[in-house]
Order: C-alpha cells, then structure tokens, then sequence
C-alpha cells in the first residue's frame, strides 16, 4: 500500500478569482462566536459573486491568483489530531450520562460535541487571517436545555483539559457559553462560492459507542470542490483490515490519519506521530480478485444489494468488511479493498460532512466515487449531497464494470422503504 516517503509540500492548482468578505450574521455568516472579553477569533464568511463586485466600505476586496492549501491541510491534520485524542479519552471511559438521543433518535455523545469544538478552536487558533465558515454536524439546540446543564459541562471540562494537555494555546479556559457558540459556528449552509470547512466531529457514533470504527472527518470546499481532506480514524489498524487478514481489525497497533490536498496525493501517518507515507488504492482489474467494504450497521446501507452487485454481479470471492464510518474511504484508499458500496434506505438524505474527506482521500490515491448513477459527487449543493441511490467507490479500472453491476442489480431489486 504505501508507496513513498515524502515531505508536505507540492505544488497546487492556481485558483484566479475575486473575493467579497462580507460579515454579518445570518446562519452562514455567524457573528464572532465569544461574547467575553477575549476576543481573539473574528468570523466572516467568504462570498464569492462576479456580480457584486462594487467597491464598499463594508466589504474588502482581494484578488488571490495562486491557492495552495498547504497552511489550511497543516491546520486540519492538528485540529483533527486533538480531536481524536478527546475522542479516545471518551471512549476509555464512556459513561452512559455521556449520550443523548437526537430528534432523529440517532445518538450524539460529549465526544461529538468536544470534537466540534475542538476543531472549530484549532482552525481558527490555526488561520487567524483566514475567512471562516464551517459546515458541521451538530449543533448547540440540545445542550441549551436545562436537562443537558451537566453534559455541558462534562464537554467544557473536556475541551479545556485536551487543550491545557496539548500545551499548544496559551488561552484561559472556555466558558460553557463559549463552548456553546463555539459548537454553532458549524452552521454555515456551505454552497458553490468561497470556501467552507466540511465537518464530521465523530462520524460513525455507533461504532464508536460499541468500541469499533469511527473517524473524525474534515474537509475544506473551494467555489464547492473539495480540495483537501482528513481523515483520523483512531481505531483503525495501522496495517492491512483486507479481508484475509481478520486479525488486524482485533489485535494490531491502531490509530490512522489520513490526509490529501488536491493534486497532491494522499498520505497516511500513525496518530501518534510516524513520518506520512503515500498510499494508493488496489490496481486489481479482476473483480473477482477484489474485496468490498460497506457499513457495520444494515440500517444504513442495503447489505443484501451490495452482496448481490459483489457476489453475484461481480463474482467478488472475499467475504465483505463490514466497518463503521469513513475508515472505510481511509481503507480503501491503501488497498486494503477495492471497492465499497452504499446505499441507504430511500428517503435518507446524505450530508455532505460524511463524505467529503472520504472522496478526496479516496481520489488523491487514484480512486473514483460516484452515485449510483456515475455522476460524480457534488458538494456544492449545501449541507446535502443530491444523490441518485447510493454512493460507489473503486478504482478506475473496476468503474466501468462496478457501474453496470451496480445499475444491472438496481433495475432488478426493489430498495427497502424507510
Ligand atoms: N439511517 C441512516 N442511513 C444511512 N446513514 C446513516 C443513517 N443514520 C446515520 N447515518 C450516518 O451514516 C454514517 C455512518 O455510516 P456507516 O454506516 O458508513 O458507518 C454516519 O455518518 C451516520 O451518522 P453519524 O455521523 O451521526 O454517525
Ligand atoms: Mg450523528
Ligand atoms: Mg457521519
Ligand atoms: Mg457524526
């Protein structure tokens, strides 16, 4: 899987275009999210319009000719990287005080929350000259109830003890009111113009909750592409999860974080630190030579349609592997397996934070993700992907063949209904 050592740095897509900073405070353009006397973050949301080009005293215009994401990727790797260590503190000890039930029953835990924080903290802490909108998961409703006083705490106490260990900010302690608005900066509605940090704080809270497979996965839109993405998958098993080799995913040293900027390649370095290696995905041609992937929970993805396009269609002779979360993207972009298949329920509606970090990671290591019609997935909708079935990755040679498998199967099996 891993194919060279290499240093951070490469040359980037030149981006020409004319930028607008405009601050106000609608739901994509938050206000300064702290109210305290420690002003020390400014929020603008970057918007992009050939029409709006008037010269204002409300608005700077700048003129960026060459983009490399260089500071932005360096940013994402700590922010995600502290996030992780949060998450794993949490997950040693999870009480079950530390989950809550969403309005769509799903559960969210004080890791959820802390690793919002935490990484909204850090890019911030990390960019200060930078515009800055955010497109995550959760948001503060829940936790402004007076049941949640002592969740609230707990993710405060949390966050404040992660960043007094890491050392790297030199701040007094967030209060539970700077935590609060801290967590709502992730409502940007994201969309075509300027850019946008995607986020999954904990994407795959089930596996998570069960001990196994979840990752915290952020991505960065630029005029609604993805042009960098990281992935940390602290579970994950710095060696192989193919499925011949069962044991890794119970015994081997584990913790992964996987990084790509666009044009650039995507590499993997353990969480605790070793130098990033360049992984690429399977180049196998031979389906039936080829492993698959699809999520741990059934209600989330049709395991007896992927089954039939794997086996039947594609005469794939591998068990699948079955695990939480973007690991799998992760996974798959070192070869681990060569293809993953998903399709939900009709009706679910995919967010563009559990998907974004994937596809570029997958696609820097020369993979290809799709929709179950082979259109290419477009995150510059907003918060959703518009999505016709399901989502397919592989690499480019086993597309074409996945593709009609995929369409073969879906004009003969009637998805389940929600
Ligand atoms: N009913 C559902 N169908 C499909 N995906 C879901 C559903 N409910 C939650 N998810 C999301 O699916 C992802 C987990 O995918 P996987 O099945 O690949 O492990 C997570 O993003 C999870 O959200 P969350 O981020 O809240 O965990
Ligand atoms: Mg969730
Ligand atoms: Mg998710
Ligand atoms: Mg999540």
């Amino acid at each position: 899987m891993a194919m060279s050592s290499s240093s951070s740095s490469c040359i980037t897509t030149a981006l020409t275009r004319l930028v607008h900073l405009t601050p106000s405070s609608t739901p994509s353009n938050p206000k300064p999210f702290l109210s305290t006397q420690r002003p020390f973050f400014t929020f603008f949301t970057l918007k992009s319009s050939s029409s709006s080009l008037t010269s204002s005293s409300s608005s700077v215009k700048s003129s960026i000719t060459t983009m490399s994401y260089n500071k932005q990727l360096a940013a994402a790797k700590k922010a995600a990287s502290l996030a992780a260590r949060l998450c794993q503190n949490v997950q040693k000890g999870l009480l079950q005080s530390d989950v809550q039930s969403k309005s769509d029953k799903s559960p969210v835990t004080v890791a959820d929350y802390g690793s919002q924080v935490l990484v909204s903290f850090v890019l911030q802490k990390e960019l200060p000259d930078q515009a800055f909108s955010l497109v995550a998961e959760e948001d503060s409703g829940d936790l402004r109830k007076e049941e949640s006083q002592e969740t609230l705490h707990r993710i405060t106490k949390l966050v404040n003890d992660t960043i007094a260990n890491d050392g790297s900010y030199k701040v007094s302690p967030l209060s539970e009111g700077d935590v609060l608005t801290i967590i709502d900066s992730g409502m940007s509605e994201g969309g075509p113009n300027g850019q946008h940090w995607v986020l999954d704080p904990i994407d795959g809270t089930k596996g998570f909750l069960r001990g196994d497979q979840y990752a915290i996965a952020l991505g960065l839109l630029d005029e609604g592409k993805v042009v960098l993405g990281v992935l940390a998958c602290p579970n994950l098993p710095l060696e192989s999860i193919a499925s011949g080799n069962k044991n890794a995913l119970g015994r081997a040293a584990a913790g992964c974080l996987f990084s790509a900027q666009l044009s650039c390649g995507t590499y993997m370095e353990s969480l605790d630190g070793s130098p990033p290696v360049k992984v690429h995905v399977s180049n196998t041609e031979n389906p039936e030579e080829a492993s698959f992937f699809e999520s741990y929970e059934a209600a989330h993805s049709s395991h007896s349609l992927s089954g039939s396009i794997a086996k039947v269609k594609l005469g794939v002779k591998a068990p699948p592997v079955r695990i939480d979360s973007q690991a799998k993207y992760g996974a798959l972009s070192r070869g681990d397996g060569a293809i993953y298949l998903r399709f939900p329920n009709k009706g679910y509606r995919e967010k563009i934070w559990d998907h974004a970090a994937g596809y570029i990671v997958v696609a820097e290591a020369g993979g290809v993700a799709s929709d179950a019609g082979g259109k290419p997935l477009d995150f510059s909708k907003g918060r959703y992907l518009d999505l016709d079935t399901g989502i397919i990755v592989t690499n480019q040679k086993l597309m074409p063949a996945l593709l009609k498998a995929v369409q073969d199967s879906l004009k003969e099996e009637v998805l389940p209904s929600l």
